[in-house]
């Protein structure tokens, strides 16, 4: 696919100051063709309540979810790094992401959520604010010096308490070729309160944090349509290029001179909990794979859809994944020069976007069948809602 002049969109991320201009000719080098990636955020503990009562306990963290991701699709000569921290107490230290991507041990204890999800039948509104978070826990901060001392070619910042700091951002900037972020890195807030247990989470906007200044260095911010507000839309898409994630709706992208809606995947929801980081993560698979930004989303919205359909971190089957990949290997372009590396982004839609919604459809077709087939123990009902789930025949 050569995607035309026009669709080849400015360097991203901006190289607007000589000296950051200087610095990344210099770094260029450096680089090199090896395609690491670095992910920052910490691993967590999700107490999962419905009415009162706990409906499951299980790993979080977007740096799971994320890796989950990125373990199951990205191209064979890609690979990544984790920088997360936990506590003593950390119960996950064997599930499979954190086997694979262990996280520096902290005095402190594991940072812990507790997400409260209404007892009410679901809202029929697609983005509507799912499940009340608590922060029960804090673990450490990751500080700039926590990061390895080499370069990157891109980064994912995915803090969920808090703990990817400004200079721990800036430093990540420094280090990879192309940063995502995930606003809820930036923008939460956590007010303490007597009762209850640990601190409401809350999100302040974006453009009063010390995180603001450092956007335009950043390739994509992905937010969810709870927290787009927050961003500043209109604002940020002339730093960066802004993914707003819309739940069953899947997601729009918006960069200077441009945007994009890109249609979703049929999922049977059982818990919406990490739905966002798979995005992610299934997004910067698709740049890895060499695919434009539009159409990369399809892969975010593909993973958003096979993590709802599970609870906690799914577990892919492997005849599902084997197909993706299959079909990202068909598809996908240049490898030799994966778009994640260069220094541009392509963010249009190619001519074979609707081939490849149509293609990966088939793919969510079989997690659904998968899914619901006696032989696998996926088959879960909606543990976070009253409502009743979809039929997976209607829904996929
Ligand atoms: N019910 C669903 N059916 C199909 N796809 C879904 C569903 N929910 C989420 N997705 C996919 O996952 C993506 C991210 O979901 P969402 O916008 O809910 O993120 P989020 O609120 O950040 O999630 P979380 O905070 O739970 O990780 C969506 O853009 C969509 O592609
Ligand atoms: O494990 C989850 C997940 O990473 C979500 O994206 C985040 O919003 C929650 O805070 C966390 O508990």
């Amino acid at each position: 696919m050569a995607p035309s002049p026009a669709a080849v969109a400015a360097a991203m991320p901006p190289a607007a100051d000589p000296e950051r201009e200087e610095e990344a000719e210099q770094q260029q080098t450096k680089w090199g063709a090896a395609l690491e990636g670095l992910v920052v955020g910490s691993y967590c503990h999700d107490v999962l309540l419905r009415g009162g009562r706990v409906v499951g306990e299980t790993l979080g963290g977007a740096a799971a979810f994320v890796s989950n991701v990125l373990d199951a699709a990205s191209p064979p000569e890609a690979s990544f790094a984790v920088v997360s921290k936990v506590g003593p107490d950390f119960a996950y230290a064997s599930a499979p992401a954190p086997a694979r991507h262990p996280s520096l041990l902290c005095p402190a204890p594991t940072t812990s959520f507790h997400a409260r999800f209404s007892d009410a039948v679901a809202s029929p509104a697609a983005h509507a604010p799912d499940r009340q978070l608590r922060r029960v826990h804090a673990c450490d901060p990751i500080y700039p010096d926590d990061l390895p001392e080499r370069r990157f070619a891109y980064g994912l910042a995915v803090g969920v308490a808090g703990e990817v700091l400004p200079e721990t951002l800036e430093r990540m900037i420094r280090l990879c070729r192309a940063v995502l972020v995930d606003a809820q890195a930036l923008i939460r807030a956590f007010d303490a309160d007597g009762g209850g247990g640990g601190a409401a989470v809350r999100h302040m906007a974006l453009e009063g944090t010390p995180y603001a200044r450092l956007l335009q260095r950043v390739a994509f911010l992905k937010a969810s349509s709870e927290e787009a507000p927050y961003v500043g839309v209109e604002t940020a898409r002339r730093r960066c290029c802004v993914i707003v994630t819309e739940g069953r709706d899947g997601c729009r992208l918006y960069w200077e001179g441009g945007e994009a809606r890109v249609a979703p995947f049929p999922a049977v929801q059982v818990d919406p909990t990490g739905a966002g980081d798979s995005y992610l993560a299934g997004f910067a698979v698709g740049l890895l794979w060499g695919l434009s930004a539009t159409d990369a989303a399809l892969l975010g919205n593909f993973f958003g859809a096979a993590a709802v359909s599970q609870v906690g971190v799914p577990t892919f089957h492997p005849k599902m994944l084997q197909a993706v990949k299959q079909i990202l290997e068909d598809k996908a372009i240049q490898r030799s020069n994966p778009c994640i590396n260069g220094a541009t982004f392509t963010f249009q839609r190619s001519n074979m976007h609707d081939e490849l919604h149509a293609s990966l459809a088939g793919a969510a077709r079989l997690m659904c069948e998968l899914q619901t087939d006696p032989a696998t123990d996926n088959n879960g009902a909606d543990i976070c809602s009253a409502q009743v789930p979809t039929s997976p025949s209607s829904a996929c």
